[in-house]
């Protein structure tokens, strides 16, 4: 337990009903005495997690805000620690004055995360359930939110400590081995050990593949719509988003710098960027504008590249075909409601062998839904996961399991190669290290510092 007491506002700062100072630590409650006058003096005698009407009174006894405040006693608590909750007005002044208050009382002003840092190494939470809390509040879709919220409640943190148990049923093994070598028993236990070490890596391998999806469902994927200047482009963002977000004109080279919004397809964080039409141009805003879409193609996931089907394709539209090279992208023929279409499917198609060629109407929203499927299709490779699947969708998570997996395909390696068993055990015990670093089991105190610094302040 920690000597010292933290607090911190845990709610955004702006205007709202209620805004909460979050006390934790030893003396919450004595700061709690000091600030707090309540109906019923004697408020922690009703016990832990109950809820208490008063005022935040300052040195001199002047009322300061009217407040509820909640009690939670150690150890059940979010940080295993007294926390004392002052629900005041939401509003930045009232907030601001009750937390000098605290601090004045002899907290300290809490760092980023460390309400949940304090959770992780008071054995409340481990790491991966510690870690998603952020993405819980960072989430931009249902399906992101669920996937944090299974990783809180342990969904992840459980695999990780089964994949470690069965790794350290095989150490026990090795060692009973190396202790007590007798004739032909190393043998058959190196047989063993090889079977359940390639299902471990063919697990862990499983994980390493989902990981792209979590990523996905956490993250989002960056998509840009590129073009000659009025093919449609700010129509085709206006219909996806359903609102009139991007100024629509018939003049070529209306949008002059890029546009960015986020959009949810199917449970996926699409932020979409519409960018101003790429051509020549002697116009300096105009070229600036252009440098900004190419910038963007460069940092894209995936592109939809739109033709107009009104006016066939030009040489601007095969330069910009080019351009997309092995990048994953939609070929969109817009303008489908015209009498007469002037593009030809089959040659847009040898032009860019493997990218999707869709007919759509921005202007009537025509094809859209098809759109959706296939972006869906692209991104997630027609491996929508199923509900009961533990995802990985952290970074650090997959390259945790990235060296377990090298460290056991080494193991395999140095049984296959008939590696003295105690040498097959340094592999495995990394191997069970590096899975240690997803749960926080084997973690380093410089990795807590830079995973929590990430956290918002309050939480
Ligand atoms: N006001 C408020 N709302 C909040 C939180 C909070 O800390 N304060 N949370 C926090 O971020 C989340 C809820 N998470 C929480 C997790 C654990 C405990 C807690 O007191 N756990 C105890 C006892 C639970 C029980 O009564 O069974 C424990 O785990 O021992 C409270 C909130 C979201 N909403
Ligand atoms: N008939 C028809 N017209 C469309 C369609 N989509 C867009 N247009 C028209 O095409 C013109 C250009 O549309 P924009 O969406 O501004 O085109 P843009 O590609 O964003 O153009 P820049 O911003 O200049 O690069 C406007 O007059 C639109 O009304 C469509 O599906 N059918
Ligand atoms: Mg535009």
């Amino acid at each position: 337990m920690y000597e010292d007491t933290i607090a911190a506002i845990a709610t955004p700062l702006g205007e709202g009903g209620i805004g909460i100072v979050r006390v934790s630590g030893p003396e919450a409650v004595e700061i709690a005495k000091l600030i707090f006058r309540a109906k019923n003096k004697n408020w922690t005698a009703a016990g832990s997690h109950h809820l208490f009407y008063g005022h935040i009174v300052d040195r001199e006894g002047v009322v300061v805000d009217e407040a509820l405040l909640s009690y939670m006693q150690a150890p059940y608590t979010y940080t295993r620690e007294d926390i004392v909750e002052i629900n005041c007005h939401g509003g930045i002044v009232p907030l601001r004055r009750v937390l000098e208050l605290v601090l004045g009382c002899g907290a300290r002003l809490a760092e980023p995360g460390e309400f949940s840092k304090r959770a992780f190494l008071n054995g409340r939470l481990d790491l991966a359930q510690a870690e998603s809390v952020i993405d819980i509040i960072r989430a931009r879709t249902d399906a992101g939110l669920k996937l944090a919220v299974s990783q809180l409640r342990g969904e992840l943190s459980r695999h990780i400590f089964s994949l470690q148990h069965k790794l350290l049923g095989l150490l026990a093994q090795l060692e009973a081995v190396v202790d007590f070598p007798e004739e032909g028993l190393e043998e058959s236990a190196a047989a063993e050990i090889m079977v359940i070490s390639k299902d471990l890596l063919s697990e862990i391998e499983q994980l390493i593949k989902g990981a792209e999806t979590g990523k996905i469902y956490r993250e989002g994927i960056s998509t840009v719509i590129i073009g000659r200047p009025n093919v449609g482009k700010s129509s085709l963002l206006n219909a996806m988003l359903r609102e009139d977000r991007a100024i629509v004109t018939e003049i070529p080279g209306t949008t002059r710098d890029i546009i960015e919004e986020i959009l949810n397809i199917r449970g996926i964080p699409l932020k979409i960027i519409d960018t101003a039409g790429l051509r020549e141009t002697e116009d300096e805003v105009e070229k600036i504008g252009v440098a900004r879409t190419r910038d963007s193609i460069g940092r894209a996931d995936l592109i939809l590249l739109v033709l107009d089907a009104a006016r066939g394709l030009a040489g601007g539209d095969r330069s910009i075909i080019e351009s997309i090279g092995e990048k994953k992208s939609i070929i969109l023929l817009n303008k489908v409601d015209v009498a007469e279409i002037k593009i030809e499917q089959g040659e847009v198609e040898s032009l860019a062998p493997g990218s999707p060629v869709l007919w759509i109407s921005a202007e009537q929203g025509t094809g859209l839904s098809e759109l959706e499927d296939t972006i869906v299709d692209m991104v997630l490779g027609g491996r929508a996961p199923s509900s009961d699947t533990v995802l990985v969708a952290s970074l650090r998570h997959k390259q945790a399991l990235e060296k377990a997996a090298s460290h056991l395909a080494e193991a395999i390696n140095g049984i296959h190669g008939k590696l003295p068993l105690d040498m097959v055990s340094i592999d495995l015990r990394s191997a069970w290290e590096n899975l240690g670093e997803i749960t926080g089991s084997t973690s380093t105190e410089d990795l807590l510092d830079r995973i929590f610094a990430d956290f918002c302040i309050g939480k």
